[in-house]
């Protein structure tokens, strides 16, 4: 038999399987995402999320510190709101002294070189569980804006170094860019949640911020799962209102979508890897089904190899533990 290639030759050992590895991981990739709630040394564990907590301000710093020690040095928290403080509005997400503001004070306070990724969406503060203002069972688009520009100029002030807008209002990207410029932010950037699609796998976070919609779903403002061509069109709207990143979510039921979004674009492609996918990984691996350790190095550098320069993951501190060992 004549086999002039052979590609089984650049895989017998590892220093060659290493020379030939087209892609890497790096701790500079991720962001980590944190959830924070009210109150006083708490830690409260997310039970669809093994290894995942909910911190108070205190233990938010204890465990970024921590993280800082591992090398993380990005983070992107995300408020806890109890129900009384939940409205129609989301009122409460532009109160300069809400949990948000103060927790991303402090971190900022205690470790000035972390960079903050700060979440813009009413979910957390609305008491119908939805990102946008509802009335009559529809979800206002416009009038949402000025929530999400008031909310973004809040966490600006606090200390914010990204805003990402999750909510998938039109001209959010836009209208959150004016406002920051006219309020001398214009080094605050913004990571644009552009093409995010609704689906099942946020069911852990929703359990975590107890954000979930209370009527219908979100269908009318995320994306539906079988198309990419519109992916497209989000980006170029994103990226003509003045976006720093576009990021994809989820990340691995949608790896097309951040090979489609980097080869269509100059900017730097963010994936969410988000609580659904974190779960399925966790769950199995709690199960002696697969491998916890290996399932999730491949998950990330699939993630990685699809094109992205961003992954916010709730591996970054497991994955960060993994390299120091
Ligand atoms: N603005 C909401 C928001 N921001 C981040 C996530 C999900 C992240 C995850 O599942 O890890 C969601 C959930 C949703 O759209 O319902
Ligand atoms: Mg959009």
């Amino acid at each position: 038999m004549l086999m002039n290639r052979r590609p089984r030759r650049n895989r017998q050992n590892e220093v060659i399987r290493n020379m030939v590895q087209e892609t890497t991981l790096s701790l500079h990739d991720f962001i980590f995402p944190l959830f924070i709630i009210d109150g006083q040394n708490q830690r409260v564990p997310i039970h669809s999320m093994p290894g995942i907590s909910r911190f108070s301000i205190d233990t938010l710093l204890e465990e970024i510190g921590a993280c800082i020690d591992l090398g993380l040095k990005a983070f992107a928290p995300f408020p806890g709101m109890p129900e009384q403080l939940k409205d129609k509005y989301a009122t409460e997400s532009h109160n300069p002294d809400n949990l948000f503001a103060r927790a991303i004070r402090e971190v900022k306070k205690n470790f000035p070189d972390v960079v903050l990724v700060t979440d813009v969406a009413m979910d957390p503060y609305s008491s119908d569980g939805h990102d946008g203002i509802v009335e009559n069972g529809e979800i206002l688009n416009d009038e949402t804006l000025e929530v999400l520009g008031k909310m973004a100029l809040t966490q600006a002030q606090a200390g914010a170094d990204i805003v990402a807008p999750s909510d998938m209002m039109d001209g959010r990207v836009g209208h959150i860019r004016r406002v920051l410029d006219e309020n001398g932010f214009q080094k605050v950037a913004i990571m644009s949640y552009t093409a995010k699609y609704a689906g099942a796998f946020y069911g852990p976070f929703r359990d975590a911020l107890d954000s979930a919609p209370k009527m219908g779903d979100k269908k009318t403002y995320q994306m539906n799962p079988a198309n990419s061509r519109e992916a497209l069109i989000e980006a170029e709207l994103d990226t003509a209102e003045g976006a720093d990143y576009l990021m994809v979510k989820p990340a691995l039921a949608y790896l097309d979508i951040i090979k489609l979004l980097r080869e269509n674009s100059h900017l730097p492609i963010a994936a969410y890897n988000v609580s659904g996918e974190y779960a399925m990984v966790k769950a199995a691996a709690e199960r002696g089904w697969i491998d916890g350790e290996k399932a999730m190095l491949e998950t990330l550098i699939s993630i990685k190899r699809a094109g992205a320069d961003v992954i916010l993951s709730y591996f970054a501190k497991e994955y960060a533990q993994y390299l120091k060992k």
